[in-house]
């Protein structure tokens, strides 16, 4: 990323990680060259291809997912076709911001990791500005008392990591090396224009039976083989679990993996807010928006102008005015398929397209303007706190999973001068609604309160079997990457791949589809 034009803001997450690459003497998570932008965005297919192209694409959802499917839907099938975007809340989906006296904050999606390439090709090519995360002073509270807490003395800290956990820092810190190695494969995969039919099988494509075995085990049962100890488990993995996904070490290893990379140093968001990314990527795609809800999808057979009959998806939806209809030849689903989120039907398919009853984890955001009660962590009610972010290990009594600074979007209000140990803007995350009483315990004063409810990400419990990319012969379903992962950068990845797969279906380029040995056959190429 580069410096120029980026600002600085808490984030609301410690940089674990990034502060043992330091250690180390290591730069810090790699930039890797980011393939050049295909030049033929707006071009047509290239010649040779036969059929003719699709003419109205449909997008279900304007999320990251959504709306990266309508800039590769429009990259790989041209200028000529027709996109439409349903949305039926706002651009952003589950990425949004609170106003909080009168500053936007990251209710939802809020960090993004230095080597999520597609993100970063987003802003470069939008033209938006980013924010660094500036990285606090972490602890890590158990119910009863700080059993961590950094220094803003790097060698203090230092010494206190080794102290308290031996060379475990730097044990994960290669262990998530080496998979983030492996899963940026697919950036090279992508850029050639190859493409998978199931979640499993680009797993595999990247890390082999390493990474689907990951899939099926916890996190913890990956890293009690690996011979992390159980204190290390407790109080370092267990607080990253919590904050980044309101669940425990029992979520399987890939998403804990995503996980422990999000403590990572050089993490950034999108000034302004990163449903900009959402905004701008509808408009570069040419889209067009329609602020709807889709009720349900049926296949049709349609005259075509040469008389003869082709198959279509009809898409029926409700918009302010009314129930509408349209069909389209191809349908990408970019929301979580489950009765709460989307609510969408499939009629009369044979065989039916199989309901998905997959449960969403429920999180609360709770935006405080106030300072906070140094007593509730166990310190003395005069002690000044200067900790930036708390999280906290697995104690049922606890009723938060951690509690952080944050910033506004906005780099010109950025905080980051303000002390800690002042009134500022906590984020903090809960199963629950907090109540008043809990609210009163956490802050020694405190002024405006903001909530924001999500089914955040999928309710992880291994071994994780993703629902299908492909539901009928051209409806693709993005959302069940989730299952391995749920991150904006995933739903990018998803977004590219489902724009590929319906692009070779079209073209019957079956070739680009689930090729085995990638890694190797791409290694030569240069
Ligand atoms: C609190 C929170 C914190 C997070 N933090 C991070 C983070 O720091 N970093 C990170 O990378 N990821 C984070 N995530 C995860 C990330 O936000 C999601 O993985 C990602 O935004 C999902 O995007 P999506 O487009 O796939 O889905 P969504 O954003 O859910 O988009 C789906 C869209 O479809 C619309 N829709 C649903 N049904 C219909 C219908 N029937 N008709 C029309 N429209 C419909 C919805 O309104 C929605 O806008 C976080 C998530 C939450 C909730
Ligand atoms: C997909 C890859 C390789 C990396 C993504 C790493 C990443 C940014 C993980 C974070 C995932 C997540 C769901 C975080 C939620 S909370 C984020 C933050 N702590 C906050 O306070 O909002």
């Amino acid at each position: 990323m580069e410096d120029a034009g980026v600002g600085r803001a808490r984030r609301g997450s410690p940089a674990l990680l990034g502060r043992v690459a330091a250690f180390r003497g290591l730069p810090g998570p790699r930039l890797t060259l980011l393939p050049p932008l295909p030049l033929l965005l707006l071009c047509g297919p290239v010649l040779g291809e036969l059929r003719a192209p699709p003419e109205k694409l449909a997008v279900i959802g304007a999320g990251i997912g959504g709306t990266s499917a309508s800039y590769y839907l429009r990259q790989k099938f041209g200028k000529d076709v027709k996109i439409h975007v349903f949305e039926r809340g706002k651009v952003g989906g589950r990425l949004a911001t609170v106003n909080v006296e009168g500053q936007d904050y990251e209710a939802g999606g809020s960090v993004i990791h230095p080597l999520n390439l597609h993100m970063k090709r987003f802003v470069k090519e939008l033209d938006l500005s980013t924010v660094q995360s500036v990285d606090g002073l972490m602890g890590i509270y158990n119910g009863e008392d700080l059993v961590f807490e950094e220094s803003s003395w790097f060698i203090i800290n230092m010494i206190k990591l080794v102290w308290h956990y031996g060379f475990q820092f730097l044990r994960m810190h290669m262990w998530i090396e080496d998979i983030l190695d492996k899963f940026m494969r697919i950036y090279r995969y992508q850029s050639h224009d190859y493409s998978f039919s199931s979640v499993e099988g680009l797993l595999h494509a990247l890390g082999g039976d390493e990474f689907t075995g990951m899939l099926n085990r916890t996190i913890l049962q990956s890293l009690q083989k690996a011979g992390f100890s159980e204190k290390f488990l407790n109080e370092i993995v267990t607080p990253a679990m919590r904050v980044n996904y309101g669940q425990s070490t029992s979520i399987n290893g890939f998403v804990g993996a995503v996980s422990l990379s999000g403590t990572d140093s050089g993490l950034w968001s999108v000034e302004g807010g990163n449903k900009r990314v959402c905004e701008e990527l509808l408009q570069f795609s040419k889209a067009l928006l329609i602020s709807g809800s889709v009720m349900h999808i049926e296949e049709k057979a349609r005259m075509t102008q040469t008389g003869g009959p082709k198959k279509a998806y009809e898409v029926t939806y409700k918009t302010d005015s009314g129930i509408n209809k349209d069909l389209y030849d191809i349908v990408l689903v970019a929301t979580p398929l489950n009765r709460k989120m989307s609510n969408i039907t499939f009629l009369n398919f044979d065989p039916p397209i199989p309901e998905f009853h997959q449960y969403y984890h429920h999180l609360v955001t709770t935006f405080v303007h106030g300072r906070l009660n140094a007593s509730f962590f166990g310190l003395m009610a005069t002690d000044s706190l200067h900790l930036t972010d708390i999280l906290t290990t697995d104690n049922p009594n606890l009723f938060i999973n951690s509690i952080s600074q944050v910033s506004p979007v906005k780099r010109e209000a950025d905080l980051q001068s303000k002390p800690a140990t002042g009134s500022a803007v906590w984020k903090i995350f809960s199963s629950e609604f907090l109540t008043k009483e809990q609210l009163n315990l956490l802050f020694a004063s405190h002024d405006s309160v903001q909530e924001k409810e999500w089914l955040a990400y999928p309710h992880y419990k291994p071994p994780e079997k993703c629902p299908p990319i492909i539901l009928h012969d051209r409806i693709y379903y993005l959302n069940g990457i989730e299952w391995a992962a749920s991150a904006m950068e995933m739903s990018a990845i998803a977004a590219h791949n489902a724009a590929l797969l319906a692009y070779h279906r079209w073209y019957g380029n079956t070739e680009m589809i689930d090729q085995e040995g990638l890694y190797e056959k791409l290694k030569t190429e240069l």
